[in-house]
């Protein structure tokens, strides 16, 4: 049973649509919300809430339909809103066994599962203490707790590492991972970071301006991107043009040959190069594809790789003319489509490159 279900989901505030025609479905597990500010993700956890009645569509939280049972969603699911107001006089403790007391739950059992939330975040020694003097990251684990502490299914969590430094961004992200699976609770965690989500999360879905990007797995955004990432003391260039005169599709990446798999003979040809021009290799390894580049399409990619510079010519031989190695060294002369490296159709370039 997915934990949320949109249809048609449709949120129009005045001169702006906050979502737009929404439909999408999450099965338990911790799940990312992506997308840039303003892309609608507080909107749609509102909604989730029974808080905001959308403009049009339909949604579902643990198959309870969010038009109808707000309240028994609010029952079952915790919410860590972006923005906090804590109380400053207030002790974390105080103020968590009041949230407890709120869901329902009776006094002695609220001050247990308070002192028991208190210590999975983190905030065991300071929970006495008045939250005004509290740091961002004391705060944001105060909002954390209040979401948990009435045991629920699944929590909301809108932003929670915003204003943490790198440490507290991992200790929070650690965390979300830990009730995820260690207390068996589902997540749906928002972030206009997707590098953050790649460590944290089973599935994220992806919204741009209201709409559906993508709705997948980590696993599938992260897939092997069918190429080699090859790595040489020295004699980078060498190698790449050694490896494009064999006919494979090749491009500098910084320190790396970037190498598209074309077969078993790809690791082949690449060892064979490195013997041949007598070099120490590094490294060389399957390239995964990084969640980041779902805003990226491939060919932007490439292009983005700094176009290689031709071999340089060999001392006693006389200078290259400058319009021989553009067949070699750049797009235009090579197919469609083509990038550093590519040799042209027909196979091997004139090989001035190879051994260099
Ligand atoms: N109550 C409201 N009245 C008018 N416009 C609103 C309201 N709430 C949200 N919006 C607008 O809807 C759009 C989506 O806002 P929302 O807060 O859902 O985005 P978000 O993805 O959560 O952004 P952020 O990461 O900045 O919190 C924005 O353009 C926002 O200005």
């Amino acid at each position: 049973m997915p934990i949320i279900a949109t249809q048609g989901l449709t949120m129009r505030f005045p001169g702006v649509t906050a979502l737009n025609d929404l439909t999408v479905a999450v099965e338990p597990g911790v799940v990312g919300l992506v997308g840039a500010n303003g892309a609608g993700k507080s909107t749609l956890i509102k909604i989730l809430l029974g808080l905001l009645p959308p403009t049009s569509g339909r949604a579902w939280v643990l198959d309870l339909d969010v038009a109808h049972q707000g309240a028994l969603i609010r029952e079952r699911v915790g919410y860590m809103p972006e923005y906090d107001c804590l109380p400053p006089d207030v002790s974390a403790t105080d103020f968590v066994v009041h949230m407890a007391r709120m869901s329902g739950l009776p006094p002695a059992a609220a001050r247990e599962r308070a002192a028991d939330t208190l210590r999975h975040v983190g905030l065991h020694e300071e929970r006495y203490r008045p939250i005004g003097g509290y740091s961002t990251g004391m705060r944001q684990k105060v909002k954390l707790a209040q979401a948990l502490v009435h045991d629920p299914q699944l929590v909301f969590l809108d932003e929670p590492t915003n204003g943490l430094d790198p440490a507290g961004r991992d200790e929070m992200l650690e965390l979300i991972r830990r009730i995820g699976t260690e207390f068996g609770i589902s997540v749906l965690v928002t972030s206009h970071l997707l590098g953050e989500l790649e460590r944290t999360c089973d599935h994220v879905v992806v919204i741009d301006g209201g709409r559906l990007l993508r709705s997948q797995p980590v696993a599938e955004f992260t897939a092997d991107s069918g190429t080699l990432a090859v790595e040489v003391e020295e004699g980078r260039d060498a190698l790449g043009h050694r490896l494009a005169d064999a006919g494979l599709s090749v491009r500098p990446d910084g320190r790396l040959l970037l190498v598209d798999v074309a077969g078993e003979h790809t690791y082949d040809l690449i060892r064979d190069a490195v013997v041949e021009l007598n070099l120490c290799l590094i490294r060389m390894e399957r390239r995964r594809h990084h969640i980041e580049e779902v805003f990226t399409a491939p060919q932007d990619a490439w292009r983005q790789a700094p176009p290689m510079p031709g071999p340089p010519p060999p001392a006693t031989a006389p200078p290259v003319p400058p319009a021989a190695p553009v067949g070699f060294t750049s797009p235009p002369a090579g197919p469609p489509g083509g990038h550093p490296w590519t040799p042209p159709p027909g196979g091997a370039a004139d090989g001035r490159g190879s051994g260099a």
